[in-house]
């Protein structure tokens, strides 16, 4: 796993836009699965602000409130179409259905369509509980697309979007561990003190359910691009970017 640290979540997210536009230039991407969440805002905004030509490139996104319309503001799909999809000529663009009727055979045709399309650079976040997409601590690393219970810390740290806590949805489809892992490469963005604990157990901490990610350790190529607080508790081994 590479650390890199950098003064402010906008550098680290010129850096991953870097990795993301080498990838798609030299052909070696073309599928790249993507996050939501207040993490990946700047990453976006580098996105969109190119002249990145996506026209060949699919993308899939980790996950999608249960009980959400599409059009619903604090839906992931509309928060796509204003952070990047209607900003750029993507080939085609996958989220789970979160007003499936069926939402176990959802989570079967988002499976399939993952297998469809590899990704070759996943953009992650990580929630202050160790969580990845919205696989929750406990969650088993054999998993593949599901439908999430979601916890009351996350629902907490996610309410900030809503009007009213009751309103925040409790249930969600996510991509399961085993569909995260599948991708070619991982960028991981990790911004302020309250993800420095998650941090750390990601990085330092045994490989367990109760972090989701720290499955990551054993994934073969992972960077991790992170603030100065995100990264304040890790013990060495970081290498300073910008
Ligand atoms: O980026 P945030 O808003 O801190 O959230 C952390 C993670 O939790 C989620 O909101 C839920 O999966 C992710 O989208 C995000 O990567």
């Amino acid at each position: 796993m590479e650390i890199l640290t950098f003064k402010s979540d906008k550098d680290a997210a010129q850096k991953a836009f870097e990795i993301v536009r080498d990838g798609v230039v030299s052909g070696r991407v073309s599928t790249l699965g993507l996050a939501t969440g207040g993490t990946p805002v700047e990453f976006y905004k580098k996105m969109r602000e190119s002249n990145l030509d996506v026209s060949s490139i699919s993308t899939v996104n980790l996950d999608e409130y249960v009980g959400l319309e599409k059009n619903d503001p604090n839906s992931y799909h509309y928060y796509m179409e204003k952070e990047l999809f209607s900003h750029m000529n993507f080939k085609e663009s996958f989220l789970p259905n979160g007003m499936a009727k069926d939402l176990e055979a959802e989570c079967r045709r988002y499976e399939k369509i993952l297998k469809n399309h590899a990704v070759d650079i996943q953009i992650l976040g990580i929630g202050a509980n160790g969580h990845i997409g919205f696989n929750e601590p406990g969650t088993s690393f054999d998993a593949e697309t599901h439908i999430v219970e979601l916890t009351e810390s996350t629902r907490e740290a996610n309410k900030r979007y809503f009007e009213k806590e009751e309103d925040v949805p409790k249930y969600a489809i996510s991509m399961g561990i085993k569909s995260i892992l599948a991708a070619k490469k991982i960028i991981l963005l990790a911004f302020g003190r309250s993800k420095a604990e998650a941090i750390k157990e990601m990085v330092e901490g045994a490989i367990d359910p109760s972090c989701p990610a720290s499955i990551l350790q054993k994934h073969p190529n992972v960077t991790v691009l992170a603030d100065e607080e995100a990264a304040v508790l890790l013990k060495e081994g970081i290498t300073s970017d910008r």
